[in-house]
């Protein structure tokens, strides 16, 4: 798997760091909270897990399970709900875990979702932000890394479902892209 690696972006190391950081101004800033942690899969399963762990907090977790890229390089332009969360928005201050946000699609859509709901208050925390992706309008509250204009995989992301589990976000060699 390594071997269809061009470069690693982002090591073990690095992205322990960065959550470590996350961790500590989350903890800050919800202070005497128990935020609702809403972690975006599949992408955003092994940030939102080591982020969790450094938020010294009473917090709820839940899952929601959005997708449109569909193992592509490209956003489709939609955003397909595949498993809605179970916990109740209102009233409730939502934290919203996020693996990359690139177009904005995505995070638009759930941000809107927990509105509707009559969440109290939403905010985002997202490992990588690409703002030369984006398409509308919409930034996040908490950053780990601000990525370039590159087509990333590992620590959670996907090419056509594969690379999820490497341990580091890298870029793929040219050749592997059909
Ligand atoms: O800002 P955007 O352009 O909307 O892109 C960001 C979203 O795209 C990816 O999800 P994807 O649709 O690939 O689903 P997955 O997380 O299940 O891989 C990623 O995990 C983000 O949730
Ligand atoms: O750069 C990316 N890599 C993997 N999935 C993504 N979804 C949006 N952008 C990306």
């Amino acid at each position: 798997m390594d071997n269809d690696i061009a470069k690693v972006l982002y090591s073990q190391e690095d992205i322990k760091n960065v959550c470590q950081k996350l961790g500590k101004e989350i903890t800050k800033d919800y202070a005497g909270k128990t935020p609702i942690i809403v972690s975006v899969l599949k992408g955003a399963i092994f940030f939102t897990t080591d982020v969790v762990r450094e938020i010294d907090l009473n917090t709820e977790m839940d899952f929601i399970d959005v997708s449109s890229y569909h193992g592509g390089v490209a956003s489709s332009g939609e955003v397909d709900l595949v498993t809605d969360m179970g916990s109740d928005v209102a009233g409730r201050d939502i934290l919203i875990i996020e693996d990359i946000v690139d177009t904005g699609r995505t995070l638009k859509y759930i941000v809107d979702l927990m509105m509707q709901r009559s969440a109290n208050s939403v905010k985002v925390c997202t490992l990588m932000d690409k703002p030369t992706g984006r398409v509308l309008k919409i930034d996040a509250d908490y950053v780990g890394f601000t990525v370039p204009d590159e087509f990333v995989v590992g620590y959670g992301l996907d090419y056509k479902e594969l690379y999820r589990n490497l341990p580091y976000v890298g870029v793929l060699k040219p050749e592997i892209y059909e």
